[in-house]
């Protein structure tokens, strides 16, 4: 059976000014595939996320998001979507006044009812919580947590709203290895656990390893190659190879 597209980018540009960053980039990701972007500091990495979820208007082509064109949603339509599309910040953007609880129970403000939020968000709150391993915290301030228990609460308030992709900015960045090396198997985890799709920028080849089931190397704007992690590493172009070694 041929899998789902869940994300389709073609020919997308963006330039700004005379620094032209996206040049003809296209890509695809199917149903239950976790693929890597990787590309230098300054490839575009960040600015290609920003246009899948419409925080930057590209210049020329198209992005179909499970199957529609986001350049044809009004702002509604476009905030429904988001539901179905989470989004891991490398900063985590917790709110640092508010507890663990109340951390994962602001996306629910905006996509549930208070029936549904009266109901349900206290067994939401605690499987996103349980999904990350982080149960006990329930009650705690965000500066009173780790930096990989911070990125796992950021993690938790993504999945509350049971996503069926996950962009994940960075990941690991700003980690210790070990700490990385297990946000990046929860990442696999939650794939599994889900059966939803990830979209993974990163230059940690550890996580990158562990999380990938296919690479796009993003250089000179476009998507330059793209397999898994194994063929990659075997690949004598320079350009590639570069990244490997
Ligand atoms: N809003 C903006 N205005 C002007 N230039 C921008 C803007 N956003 C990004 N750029 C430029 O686009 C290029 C790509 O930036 P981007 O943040 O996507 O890189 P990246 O691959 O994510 O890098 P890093 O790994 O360092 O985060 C850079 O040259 C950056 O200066």
């Amino acid at each position: 059976m041929e899998q789902k597209t869940i994300i389709e980018v073609k020919s997308l540009y963006k330039s700004f000014g005379k620094n032209q960053v996206l040049k003809d980039f296209s890509l695809t990701l199917k149903e239950e595939e976790n693929l890597v972007i990787l590309g230098k500091s300054g490839s575009g990495k960040s600015v290609l996320i920003k246009c899948i979820i419409r925080l930057i208007e590209p210049d020329a082509g198209e992005i179909r998001v499970l199957g529609q064109d986001i350049s044809e949603l009004d702002q509604d339509q476009m905030d429904l979507l988001r539901k179905d599309v989470g989004f891991l910040f490398q900063s985590n953007a917790l709110y640092d006044s508010m507890t663990v609880r109340q951390n994962l129970e602001f996306p629910l403000r905006r996509h549930w009812s208070a029936e549904e939020r009266q109901a349900n968000a206290e067994s939401a709150v605690l499987e996103a919580l349980e999904d990350v391993g982080l149960a006990h915290t329930i009650d705690m301030m965000p500066a009173e947590l780790s930096g990989g228990m911070r990125k796992r609460i950021a993690l938790a308030r993504t999945l509350i709203l049971k996503p069926k992709v996950i962009l994940y900015d960075e990941p690991t960045t700003g980690l210790d290895p070990i700490t990385g090396r297990e946000i990046s198997e929860l990442i696999v985890k939650i794939q599994k656990k889900y059966q939803s799709s990830a979209i993974i920028i990163s230059h940690d080849m550890n996580c990158i390893k562990i999380t990938s089931n296919r690479i796009i190397m993003l250089i000179e704007g476009r998507n330059y190659a793209s397999d898994t992690f194994e063929n990659l590493t075997k690949l004598p172009d320079p350009k590639v190879r570069e990244f490997f070694e």
